[in-house]
């Protein structure tokens, strides 16, 4: 008698799985009228296959995080498998990987061939970053301090999250075993703790004479608040090489060595970059000729071109800066920004205000939409503005001119010009659309201000 029922039960089965396959196929290219009841049946089917065929989390337990997200019905969406700027051809090529637009780049141009390493050992960190901002506070406390071991013995409080992306990037460099990992010490800049960002890092590849610097997460105070979050990173050639490997000189003299050898103005960079951890990982960089965006598909984990050639709109509408500084402001600044406000600008429309309080963010939204985004000097509390030159103003400028804006310090002209002198050198910067920029620029004058034309002394 058993045997019987098991047998039947098989056999029913069977039947229905049959039964229920073949519905849900049917059903996926011609919609049948079914009722309620048979479709309920039919999605619960379709996404018991698709849980084992797709995995929902990355990273995550998925039973940590509770049942997975109901499967999308692919009837309501269309997937162009190609990126966005050529969905218009509604092909289905491939998507271009950053990786194989680094290997095809390599090939045009063999020098490139040592950027391509360091490029993927940023694209490596990113990815890792993306996953621990998007997990940060679910995993672990972000806004708990920690006591940083990367001082000279002075105490830095840095939140986690600046701390292990620091690590991670670090980590993800030396990975490449092509390069040679410093974090300067504030022993080598005579910066107070306050502006000692003890979590920038420089990385010199070993087989070139290329040197990055490399800001790990520019804005972390924002991750608290889940507001987005960025890397920026900027590759120079050594200007001098003493031919002589770093090792074999002392600590103090190889950090020196190659803190100096990244203090170049921004127009010296061979590549510049930036990663925006938002509603989407943004990968943006250039290799000095055009500029280009890759988006983080978070199933294939693969970074997949999605803004080719990237270029700034000439004029925008938008301009971007804490505006709680303007009472410490020169008045050259307030004056351009009051004309902007009441449409007494040159396009004789208003313009609308946007302030994220996150460079990376901000900067972005200005490269694909256009305007200005600024960090002016003041009076009160920023007699250089609040953005270092090196890793943060400087590699945005080079994207931002590149893409076909402009980028100036209004004291000496173009922001690329500009020299550092220290690693954690602030200054005032103004980044965006040419014109927008360049009538800013129209407002500067001899006067004694903050700001005034190029070639004062
Ligand atoms: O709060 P403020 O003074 O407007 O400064 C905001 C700027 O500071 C930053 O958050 C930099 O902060 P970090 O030094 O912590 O990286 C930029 O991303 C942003 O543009």
């Amino acid at each position: 008698m058993g045997r019987g029922v098991i047998i039947f039960c098989v056999k029913n089965f069977a039947v229905w799985l049959l039964i229920i396959t073949s519905a849900v196929s049917i059903q996926a290219w011609i919609p049948l009228p079914l009722s309620a009841t048979v479709k309920a049946r039919i999605d619960s089917t379709t996404l018991f296959f698709s849980r084992y065929k797709t995995p929902l989390y990355h990273g995550g337990n998925e039973e940590s995080y509770g049942p997975p997200a109901p499967a999308v019905d692919s009837r309501y969406y269309t997937y162009v498998e190609a990126p966005v700027q050529s969905s218009r051809s509604r092909d289905t090529k491939q998507p271009i990987t950053l990786s194989r637009f680094l290997s095809d780049a390599v090939k045009e141009n063999a020098e490139l061939r040592d950027l391509e390493s360091l490029f993927m050992g940023i694209q490596m960190a990113c990815k890792t970053i993306a996953s621990l901002v998007n997990r940060a506070g679910l995993v672990y406390s972000i806004t708990e301090d920690i006591r940083d071991d990367i001082t000279d013995g002075r105490f830095y409080s840095m939140k986690r999250l600046d701390h292990l992306s620091t690590v991670v990037l670090k980590n993800a460099l030396k990975y490449t075993g092509k390069c040679e990992v410093l974090a300067p010490k504030s022993r080598l800049d005579n910066e107070s703790p306050a502006q000692h960002q003890p979590g920038v890092l420089i990385a010199k590849s070993m087989d070139s004479n290329y040197v990055a610097c490399l800001d790990p997460l520019d804005g972390s105070g924002n991750a608290d608040a889940s507001i987005c979050t960025g890397t920026v990173f900027g590759v120079f050639e050594k200007e001098t090489s003493t031919g002589i490997s770093l090792w074999k000189k002392s600590r103090e003299d190889r950090d020196r060595e190659l803190v100096d050898s990244v203090l170049q103005p921004g127009k010296n960079m061979r590549a510049a970059g930036y990663c925006l951890y938002s509603s989407a990982t943004v990968l943006v960089f250039t290799l000095g000729e055009s500029v280009q965006g890759f988006t983080l598909d978070p199933q294939m984990q693969e970074f997949v071109l999605t803004h080719p050639d990237l270029t700034i709109p000439k004029r925008g509408s938008v301009y971007s800066c804490n505006e709680a500084n303007s009472e410490g402001w020169d008045d050259a600044y307030n004056s351009y920004l009051r004309n902007l406000k009441t449409g007494k600008g040159e396009t004789g429309k208003r313009y609308a205000h946007r302030y994220v309080g996150s460079m990376v963010g901000d900067i972005h939204r200005t490269l694909l939409y256009g305007g200005i985004f600024a960090y002016p000097a003041d009076r009160l509390e920023h007699p250089d503005g609040n953005l270092q030159l090196l890793y943060k103003a400087a590699p945005m400028a080079y994207i931002v001119h590149t893409a076909g804006g402009k980028a100036i310090d209004g004291r000496s002209g173009s922001l690329l010009e500009v020299r550092p002198d220290r690693v954690h050198q602030k200054s005032p910067c103004f980044i965006g659309s040419y014109d927008d920029v360049s009538e800013w620029e129209s407002y500067l004058s001899d006067n004694e201000g903050i700001y005034y034309k190029k070639g004062r002394d």
